[in-house]
């Protein structure tokens, strides 16, 4: 068996753990390949953030008209090649991921490849730590990196595995756009596709079990959302499917609603994405022993180590979808910069940072989120000591620039300290408008300090975070700034 300083199953953020600190080490790196093509490199860059991201700007201009004309300007968007928009992301993706390959198998002299699908094998209670590949290949190192991530979870019905029917894995590859799209869930992937899919002229159908979509954020952001939602595309909420079978060269999709009747659609094409599943299944986690929670994720401890009856094992980490509670890419690359740490400094380790952790939603409108919600900063610190304000955009300069009717920006504060709790917004821009909302909560900055500490720049439309944060009945200090 061959024998390493280091092993890594995963090349998503388990990629970034190589640094020049083991230039003169041994390093082997498992990856089985993301996606419909097995491509290098992870969820975030094949079929992730990236290429989800390269289709929402495009369908941001196809929705242009629809603005232009609330500003008395007369546009049209003529045409939406989709083919031609995902040949040109993906021979941007492709190349990367290709690229990031031929680095690490045959530029790197000190790292082996293993292509293939691995599952831990041996004693995971001390070092080395061993896996073995589908063909044979077995290695064990030193220190050992599972960041394995994660993939789409699948609703046990009928017609499933039907083709046509899509997962984020496979949707941005298909051949044409679709004419008639249903998407089964309400969260991230389910609300950004839908936003993507509506604008480029598909008619889109989203069919939820609860009863508003985002239903993990802020109440006031998902009903407002959900409200958008259906002036945008086609929502059913409260209902489950049962259902899909081949009707006529499409698919026909069965739903039950909450009183129990049935209904049909006939659509071209299905996309579920209902949540993701921890690949702890894939690597064989539980058979080695290792510490996995009820839905799925690795146990770690603050410092990324992998947890074995409750105990941290020495050199045994892992990072990022696996294990984390909140499956976004800043957050495993933060975890992935902790364990780079740790793995180089085994004497003084590091936790990773767990606190004020935001994410965007790029759906249509845009929202953002980071910190606690109204119920849980009301469960945490009792609703009488709660301060909050929603400022509407089109209440700011650039709003009414804009003639925007639904941009709201939400803001929680403790209204005996001004300590920022939480803050939720939806609308244009979303994910860049509540930065310093995450600044302030990460350095630990009161509400008051955040908004008349520094310039705003007039009228841009920044200036809907700082109203919101002024209208927080928050103590201002005599000494406070102007
Ligand atoms: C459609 C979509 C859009 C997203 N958009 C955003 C966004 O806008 N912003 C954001 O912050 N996050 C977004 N995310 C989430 C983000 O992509 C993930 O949180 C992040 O990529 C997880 O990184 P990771 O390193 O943990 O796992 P991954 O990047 O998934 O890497 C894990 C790797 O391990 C491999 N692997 C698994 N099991 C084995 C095995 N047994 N043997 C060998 N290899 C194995 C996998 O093939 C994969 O290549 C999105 C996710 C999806 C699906
Ligand atoms: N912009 C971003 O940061 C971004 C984008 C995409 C994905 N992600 C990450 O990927 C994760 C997975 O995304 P997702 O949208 O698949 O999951 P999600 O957890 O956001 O939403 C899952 C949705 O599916 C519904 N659902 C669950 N089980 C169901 C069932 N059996 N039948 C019908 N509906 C069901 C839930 O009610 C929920 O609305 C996200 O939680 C997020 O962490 C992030």
């Amino acid at each position: 068996m061959a024998h390493y300083d280091l092993s890594i199953i995963g090349s998503g953020s388990g990629n970034s753990l190589i640094t020049p600190f083991w230039d003169d080490k041994r390093v082997v790196l498992a990856d089985k390949g993301s996606g419909s093509t097995e491509a290098f490199g992870g969820t975030c860059l094949n079929v992730g953030c990236i290429p989800t991201k390269m289709f929402v700007r495009p369908a941001a201009l196809a929705r242009g008209p629809v603005e232009a004309a609330r500003l008395n300007v007369t546009q049209a968007t003529t045409d939406v090649d989709f083919p031609a928009m995902r040949d040109r992301i993906f021979s941007r993706i492709d190349a990367i991921s290709a690229g990031g390959r031929h680095y690490r198998a045959v530029e790197q002299e000190f790292v082996d490849l293993v292509s293939e699908k691995v599952t831990l094998t041996g004693d995971f209670s001390q070092p080395p730590f061993a896996f073995v590949s589908d063909s044979g290949v077995h290695a064990e190192a030193d220190q050992m990196v599972i960041a394995a991530g994660s993939r789409p979870a699948l609703p046990q019905v009928p017609g499933i595995h039907l083709p046509g029917v899509h997962t984020s894995d496979s949707i941005m590859r298909i051949e044409a756009r679709p004419e008639k799209l249903l998407i089964i869930g309400g969260g991230y992937i389910a609300c950004e596709f839908a936003g993507v899919f509506s604008a480029f002229g598909t008619e889109v159908i989203q069919v939820n079990r609860s009863r508003g979509l985002m239903t993990a954020m802020d109440a006031d952001i998902s009903a407002a959302f959900t409200a958008e939602a259906h002036n945008n595309w086609t929502v059913h909420l409260e209902r489950a499917v049962t259902n899909i079978s081949e009707q006529d060269g499409g698919l026909r999709v069965e739903l039950v609603t909450s009183d129990g009747s049935v209904e049909r659609h006939d659509v071209d094409t299905v996309l579920v994405a209902i949540g993701r599943t921890p690949n702890t299944d894939l690597i064989g986690a539980r058979e080695a022993g290792l510490d996995v929670h009820p839905d799925g994720r690795l146990a770690v401890d603050a410092c990324q180590r992998v947890l074995i009856q409750g105990e941290p094992v020495e050199g045994l980490y892992a990072l990022g979808d696996i294990s984390s509670p909140a499956m976004l890419k800043h957050v495993a690359n933060q975890e992935a910069r902790v364990v780079a740490h740790n793995l180089e400094h085994p004497d003084r380790i590091r936790p990773s940072r767990q606190e004020a952790i935001p994410a965007a939603i790029f759906s249509f409108p845009e929202m953002a989120q980071v910190g606690l919600t109204e119920t849980q900063a009301a469960e945490a610190i009792g609703a009488e000591h709660l301060t909050t304000k929603i400022q509407n955009y089109g209440d700011t300069a650039y709003g009414w620039a804009m003639e925007d009717g639904e941009g709201i920006f939400k803001v929680i504060a403790d209204r005996r300290s001004g300590q920022i709790l939480g803050a939720h917004v939806m609308g244009y821009q979303a994910s860049n408008l509540i930065q310093p909302i995450i600044q302030a909560m990460s350095f630990g900055q009161d509400a008051y300090t955040t908004a008349r500490g520094q310039y705003w720049i007039h009228p841009a439309l920044m200036e809907v975070t700082e109203n919101a944060l002024l209208g927080l009945e928050v103590p201002i200090p005599e000494d406070a700034p102007l």
